[in-house]
């Protein structure tokens, strides 16, 4: 039996006025692949991952998460997707706490099922000693580990995250790259990033974007080895217009 698609865009374009930010993106992603969205600041990462999440509608094309089309039926792909957008809407005066049980029960999570979800992402998210602290007082960090507990807390098979590391220090970086790749053991991941020490030790595969087109899609390696190392190529891939 062949493995499952999960994360699939077909043909997606948008256009904001007269200007064509995604230009008929394609790929699939089976069940199991971590995957890295590489591109340069502008090349449509942020819009493609949205359209991908069902927050924006396309101009063309269609997306599916789980095999469910993402603008047919949004709750249903939802119920498949954690989503971590590039800058989480985190209420400053709720604790993380509050805000993770008030997303849970949003999600229709109740009684003990929630507890016990509650409980798993915070620790999964190192999130023990600000659990009662005011959003608005902790680190840019803690406030990212809070988005990602959110993004967990229904323990979705599919996990779409926009530069979960922006911003962070080292110390915080590795942190998140533990995180991503202990979920990549069990879930099907797209992941957008700047920092292209990243991609080897985490991505299977690599996808790269470059004005709004998949300019790349293949193994971090084969794609280091195109210029002699990821950074050589990331300048190579990006030196032209497509
Ligand atoms: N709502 C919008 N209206 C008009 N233009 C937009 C809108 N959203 C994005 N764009 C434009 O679309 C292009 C792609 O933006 P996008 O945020 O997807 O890029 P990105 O690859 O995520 O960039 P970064 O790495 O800087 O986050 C940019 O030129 C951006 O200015």
């Amino acid at each position: 039996m062949s493995t499952p698609v999960m994360i699939e865009a077909d043909g997606l374009c948008k256009q904001f006025g007269s200007f064509l930010a995604v230009r008929n993106v394609t790929f699939s992603i089976p069940r199991g692949q971590v995957v890295a969205f590489l591109g340069p600041n502008g090349a449509g990462k942020t819009t493609t991952m949205r359209l991908l999440t069902g927050f924006v509608a396309p101009t063309h094309g269609s997306a599916r998460i789980a095999g469910i089309d993402v603008q047919a039926d949004r709750i249903a792909a939802a119920e498949h997707l954690g989503y971590l957008p590039e800058n989480g809407p985190l209420y400053p005066d709720m604790t993380p706490m509050g805000l993770i049980r008030f997303f849970g029960t949003a999600r229709g999570l109740s009684g003990a099922r929630l507890a016990s979800r509650v409980d798993d992402v915070i620790e999964q998210c190192s999130l023990q000693t600000v659990a009662h602290k005011p959003i608005g007082k902790l680190s840019k960090g803690y406030r990212q580990r809070v988005s990602m507990a959110q993004a967990l807390l229904h323990d979705p098979e599919v996990l779409i995250m926009d530069e979960p590391t922006s911003g962070l220090d080292p110390n915080q970086i590795k942190g998140v790259r533990t995180l991503i790749r202990d979920l990549g053991r069990s879930k099907t991941i797209l992941v957008s990033t700047h920092i292209l020490q990243e991609v080897e030790p985490v991505a299977d595969r690599v996808l790269f974007i470059h004005d709004g087109k998949i300019v790349f899609d293949g193994k971090p390696a084969d794609l280091a080895h195109q210029a002699g190392n990821l950074e050589q190529a990331f300048y190579k891939l990006t030196a032209q217009p497509v």
